[in-house]
């Protein structure tokens, strides 16, 4: 066996090189090094042992060489430029012939890193090779064909299938001695296992490689075989579980088809043999319960498409869907998007639709057109809330021209029904588009479904619509005053569903018109929901806080939809992006509230028509309390009037000292809190062994108690006493400190601060300190507290008015002199507090002219005194809105002195309670300096009389 010496390239698992075949791998620096070098000292390409490492599966054990490996001509060398810098270069070799390495001497040195560089090493050449038997040639030759054939028709690509082929015709007539070439060159190429590969390298002789070539080809032919096998085992059991969900929804359509005849067919016989139809079959399993709901739901979707109106546009989408909805399999999203779909438009209720939920579920309306209709709408409304007599007043007409309307309505459309009678001949033909089929039936306009006017005004008709269109009402008031209350009582008045839509905090117009239905979970808007819950389409909705709704932005304009709402020229079309079919809404009474009309838009404001409410006096609220809240809380905290009496001082100082708000809504709040404290305290008497007959038979023993907590002897126990009577001292420890408690004490007479009247955000009225203070400066006027333009200009305009008359006013000794110049140089600062909370308007200005002028002059404007007007550069004081908002805040805050404008007189006469009039001193004031009087008191400012006549010096 001839031997050689050749350096050893190391080829890492799992590459391999087999006689005959082409290598191209990444090696390290030093391994591309050592080739160059070779390369260099040869004059021809340069030959290497290229030897697998047979161990690299496992990253922690040395590397072993193979014993066999191919002795290989370098082709290439190169480095490219993006290359990993671990393993720069990249080596092409040729496989030449087998070699095998002769195992190194005990003596040797150990083996450097393999990987790391190129040794020499001592390798011997096997001997030339035995021709193999013609036998063991034959069967190489058929267990390759039959791989080959095997992997040409598996291959997708052409090239392939043809290089195949190719290799196949060479095999048809290979010679025994070229046989064992043409294993290596096979073996060399297929994607074999390494193993197979390895061992058939370390096989020189030609017999034995040839048979372990058969072997390895019998076993790869058959490997693909199987696996394409399995492949399409897999593709046919895949295309088997679809045919069977087809079947088993052919079937369970089958099956609701055939339930619903069983049904339709027990309905009919039922009324014979008065057996329920809802009765479930005999052999029925709950095992089918989903099934049977499914084909409830899907039957009921059915009836109540076939109740909408004939040809309308309503039935004709819900036709449509229907269809879309059985051509799609169920358990699908569509499935799904389409049913809840189909769902929304029948719950929709249409005009002339069939009533095919039984009427009984829909309250009925009372009768318009009863006589005593007006009366009881009255009584509803006292029974409801105290007081508000204009507003009910106002609220009687309403419903007056309501009834009126409908009345009219229903005149209509009975004349126009005796017209169609009349004229039997006129069968005005409609298309009646039959579910499944297109077949036009006629069917006469008479028969068709239509609210019967004797049952009343049931469901409304489309032919009655021009008559039943109300004003639109808007309620505005300060929270708590009965707006939604008010609201409910029209609808029981009425006898109409009520549907309160809030719509505070609504920024984006789907909202109020539905998303389209392209939008994943999609659904209608807050209208359409209203409708549905109401059931019926002449529901009265409370559209609550409009002016809370969002401006115009990228989502659009919630106001522009609302105005289509509100307008009855528009809303008898109304477009609801989900729905998408016109709503009539014409027939829905809308009514709308609001704190403040500042942020409604002026379109918006001009379909509504006003109703203002303002808050109520202490009067009031105490019998409000006693009448309408107190009772509430009983219930709601499950007592009843014997368990609690609330003293008249005792709620007055609620009201007084822990509430201060136009509405009743923290009165309400605060009574519930008392009402808890004492329903805790008899249920604690309850488990003590206390009882209702105790209360009423020992009443007296145990309300005698001097205070509570008291112990009382009953039936010979001594025990923990009820009392039921809350006074005015046992306030302060079931509430706790009063919010209001010593107010007044802090407003103490200062020069500079004047209290002016204003009414804030929410509507509601109250006192504002107008602060100045002199500060050393330059003769300018500072003014802070988030103030807007027009209040700054009052200011301004306060001061030159006061400049202007500082020589009249005793401020400065000669008319040139600038009062904040002379004697020193001083700033004014202004500030209104509550800094956060944006004021604006002009009606501060005597309040802050008062403020200059007791600054400067050094005069202070008692505690009790309120006062509000807008002034004139000449002195003249003009009248100013919310005056009884203004006043009510001033009682509240115990003022007991307001100075207003003059024209404001008409509003205390008409607005404001005479309770509160006959409390508080009103001033009316025509110019600054008879506000100044009443503000300061006559005489108290030290006018230089000569020049009181002088209205201006301009
Ligand atoms: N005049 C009244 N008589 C009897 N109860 C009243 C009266 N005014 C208000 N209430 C009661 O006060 C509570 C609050 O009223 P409601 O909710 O109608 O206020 P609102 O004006 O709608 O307030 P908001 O502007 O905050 O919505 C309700 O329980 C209502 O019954």
């Amino acid at each position: 066996m001839a031997s050689s010496r050749l350096p050893v390239l190391a080829l890492p698992y799992p590459l391999i090189l087999l006689p005959a075949s082409r290598l191209t791998m990444p090696v390290s620096q030093q391994i591309g090094e050592s080739i160059l070098a070779l390369i260099d000292e040869s004059d021809t390409l340069p030959v290497v042992a290229a030897i697998p490492i047979t161990n690299q599966t496992s990253n922690t054990a040395a590397p072993v060489l193979s014993e066999w490996g191919t002795a290989a001509r370098v082709l290439r060398l190169v480095k490219p430029t993006a290359r990993n810098p671990r393993q720069p270069y990249l080596v092409s070799i040729h496989g030449l012939t087998r070699i095998r390495l002769i195992a190194p001497t005990d003596t040797s040195p150990p083996p450097p890193d393999l990987l790391a560089d190129i040794t020499l090493h001592d390798i011997e050449y096997p001997p030339t090779e035995k021709t193999p038997s013609r036998e063991t040639v034959d069967k190489f030759r058929n267990s390759a064909m039959r791989l080959l054939d095997r992997l040409a028709r598996d291959s997708t690509q052409q090239i392939r299938k043809d290089s195949y082929n190719k290799i196949a015709g060479m095999l048809d007539d290979i010679t025994a001695a070229r046989a064992p070439w043409m294993a290596d060159v096979l073996i060399g190429s297929i994607n074999g296992e390494y193993q197979d590969k390895l061992a058939v390298l370390a096989t020189p002789e030609a017999e034995a490689r040839l048979k372990l070539a058969t072997d390895i080809f019998l076993k790869q032919a058959s490997i693909s075989e199987v696996s394409k096998k399995i492949a399409s085992a897999v593709d046919e059991s895949l295309s088997k579980q679809q045919k069977e969900f087809f079947l088993r929804q052919q079937l369970a359509a089958i099956q609701r088809e055939l339930h619903s005849l069983t049904r339709s067919n027990a309905s009919s016989s039922s009324s014979v043999s008065s057996v329920p139809s809802t009765t479930p079959p005999d052999n029925a399993s709950e095992l089918d319960d989903d099934e049977q709901h499914e084909a409830d739901d899907m039957a009921d979707l059915k009836r109540r498409i076939e109740a909408m109106e004939v040809g309308s546009e309503e039935r004709k989408m819900g036709v449509r869907e229907w269809r879309r909805l059985k051509r799609i399999p169920q358990g699908s999203v569509e499935n799904g998007v389409i049913r809840s779909y189909l769902e929304w438009l029948t719950s929709v209720p249409w005009p002339n639709s069939n009533p095919i939920l039984s009427a009984s579920s829909i309250p009925q309306p009372q009768q318009v057109r009863d006589k005593t209709f007006l009366t009881a709408a009255r009584t509803q409304l006292d029974a409801d809330h105290f007081g508000l007599e204009k507003i009910k007043k106002r609220l009687i007409e309403y419903l007056a021209v309501v009834r009126l309307k409908e009345m009219n309505a229903e005149k209509e459309v009975r004349e126009e029904e005796q017209k169609h009678q009349a004229k039997p001949s006129d069968t005005k033909a409609v298309v009646a588009k039959a579910e499944g089929k297109e077949s036009k039936a006629v069917v006469p306009y008479k028969n068709q479904p239509r609210p019967s006017p004797q049952s009343g005004p049931s469901q409304p008709s489309r032919l009655g619509k021009k008559g039943v269109k109300g004003p639109i009402l808007l309620f505005v008031g300060p929270p708590g005053t009965g707006k939604t209350s008010l609201g409910q009582s029209v609808a029981k008045a009425l006898g109409r569903p009520f549907q309160r839509i809030s719509l505070g905090g609504v920024r984006d117009e789907a909202e109020i018109r539905g998303h389209r239905r392209t939008y994943v979970a999609s659904g209608p808007g807050l209208i359409v929901q209203a409708l549905r819950k109401a059931g019926r389409g002449d529901a009265v909705m409370l559209l609550d806080e409009i002016d809370k709704v969002g401006q115009s932005n990228f989502h659009g304009d919630p106001g522009a939809a609302l105005l289509e709402v509100l307008d009855p020229e528009q809303n008898h079309t109304f477009n609801d992006h989900y729905i998408n079919v016109p709503i009539d809404l014409s027939q829905v009474l809308f009514i709308c509230t609001a704190n403040s009309l500042e942020t409604i838009s002026a379109p918006l404001l001009d379909r509504c028509e006003i109703i203002q409410l303002s808050g109520y006096t202490y009067d009031e609220k105490m019998h409000i309390a006693r009448r309408f809240l107190l009772p509430k809380q009983l219930q709601a905290n499950g007592l009843q009037d014997a368990h609690i009496t609330i003293t008249e001082p005792a709620l007055l100082h609620i009201a007084t000292r822990y509430t201060r708000e136009a509405g009743v809504r923290s009165l309400e709040r605060a009574i519930g809190g008392v009402v808890r404290y004492k329903a805790v305290e008899w249920a604690e008497f309850v488990d003590g062994g206390g009882s209702e007959g105790t209360i009423e038979a020992g009443g007296k023993t145990l309300t005698d108690g001097t205070g509570d907590g008291a112990m009382v002897v009953v039936d010979g126990k001594t025990r923990r006493g009820y009392r039921r009577v809350v006074e005015e001292h046992e306030i302060e420890k079931i509430l706790g400190i009063a919010r209001w408690d010593g107010e007044e004490r802090e407003r103490e007479e200062r020069r500079g601060i004047v209290y002016g009247l204003v009414v804030m955000g929410q509507g509601e009225g109250g006192i504002l300190p107008v602060e100045t203070i002199g500060v050393p400066g330059s003769g300018r006027l500072k003014l802070t507290g988030s103030l807007g333009d027009v209040i700054k200009e009052s200011g301004e305009l306060a001061l030159s008015w006061v400049k202007t008359h500082a020589y009249d006013l005793c401020i400065t000794n000669t008319r040139a002199q600038d009062p904040l110049k002379v004697p020193d140089l001083i700033d004014i600062h202004l500030h209104l507090p509550s800094g956060a909370q944006k004021k604006d308007g002009p009606s501060a200005g005597i309040a802050m002219t008062c403020a200059f002028v007791s600054l400067l002059t050094g005069a202070c404007v008692p505690t009790n005194t309120a006062m509000t007007g807008e002034i004139t550069l000449r002195g003249r004081v003009t009248p100013v809105g919310g005056i009884k908002e203004k006043v009510l805040g001033a009682h509240r805050a115990q003022v007991t002195k307001v100075i207003l404008p003059w024209a404001n007189r008409k509003d205390v006469e008409h607005d404001v309670a005479l309770e509160i009039r006959n409390e508080m001193e009103f001033v009316f004031v025509r110019t600054v300096q008879e506000a100044l009087e009443a503000a300061f008191g006559k005489n108290t400012l030290g006018w230089r009389r000569d020049n009181v006549l002088l209205e201006s010096r301009l």
